[in-house]
């Protein structure tokens, strides 16, 4: 049987990337996704705008929905300050499979924790399997129509506190319109679009970032 488009990806990094250079591993896995095969990472225009948030942010404790191949867990975690953790969901072993190599590869196990099973039913236990409070920024990038529901569970497990910053994917491109009227309506978060491009392509897409006010 053939190999997979995520194997494919792992294959390029371990061909082209320095082994413990983040920044080697992205630029891979970007080129690769420009030259050869389009993959549904966050991507490099994007993903300046989520480099600087994280960097605004300063995280503690950051979660991540939709691991995929690891492509936003590398950029976001190469950025965590030492001894803060970043905890990424996906609930397909095969994507996790790749993600867990990706992540090795640029060094970055330490920081990470990828939890796999659906994130329906992992965000009630992480309070007490975790030993996290709140999370200071959650990264959305699963399936769109879970945005809003999970939002909604990261909310009545408590796992929110004033602050917290919400950064949520192709909020245009594939869209996720439940999600983007709730916390642009709510009293309850403040939000704000980063218009950009959907990735490697001229499309439309961007990031909408809501703190929540508690
Ligand atoms: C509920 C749940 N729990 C844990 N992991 C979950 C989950 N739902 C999905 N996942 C995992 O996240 C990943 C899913 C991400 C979904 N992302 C997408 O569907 C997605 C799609 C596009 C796109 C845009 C235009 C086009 F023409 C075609 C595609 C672009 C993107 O940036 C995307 O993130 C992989 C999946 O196993
Ligand atoms: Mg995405």
């Amino acid at each position: 049987t053939g190999s997979t488009r995520p194997q494919r990806l792992l294959k390029a990094v371990q061909k082209n990337a320095t082994k413990g250079d983040p920044q080697s591993v992205i630029s891979t896995i970007d080129h690769f996704c420009r030259r050869c095969e389009w993959a549904m990472n966050v991507g490099d225009e994007k993903g300046t705008i989520l480099d600087s948030v994280v960097c605004e942010v300063s995280p503690g404790s950051t979660l991540e929905l939709g691991t995929y191949c690891g492509y936003s867990t590398v950029r976001i975690a190469r950025l965590l300050a030492p001894g803060t953790k970043l905890i990424t969901l996906e609930f397909n072993p095969d994507f996790a499979k790749v993600a867990r190599q990706v992540i090795e590869f640029a060094g970055l196990q330490e920081k990470v924790l990828l939890v796999e099973g659906p994130s329906g039913d992992i965000i009630p236990k992480i309070k007490e399997q975790f030993g996290i409070t709140t999370f200071d920024l959650v990264f959305l990038d699963h399936w769109k129509d879970r945005y809003l529901p999970d939002t909604k569970l990261l909310e009545e497990c408590g796992l929110l506190r004033k602050g917290s910053v919400l950064m949520a994917d192709n909020v245009i491109c594939p869209g996720t319109p439940d999600y983007l009227a709730y916390v642009r309506s709510s009293p309850k978060y403040d939000s704000k679009y980063f218009k950009s491009h959907l990735e490697y392509t001229k499309v439309e897409d961007g990031l909408e970032k809501s703190v929540y006010l508690g």
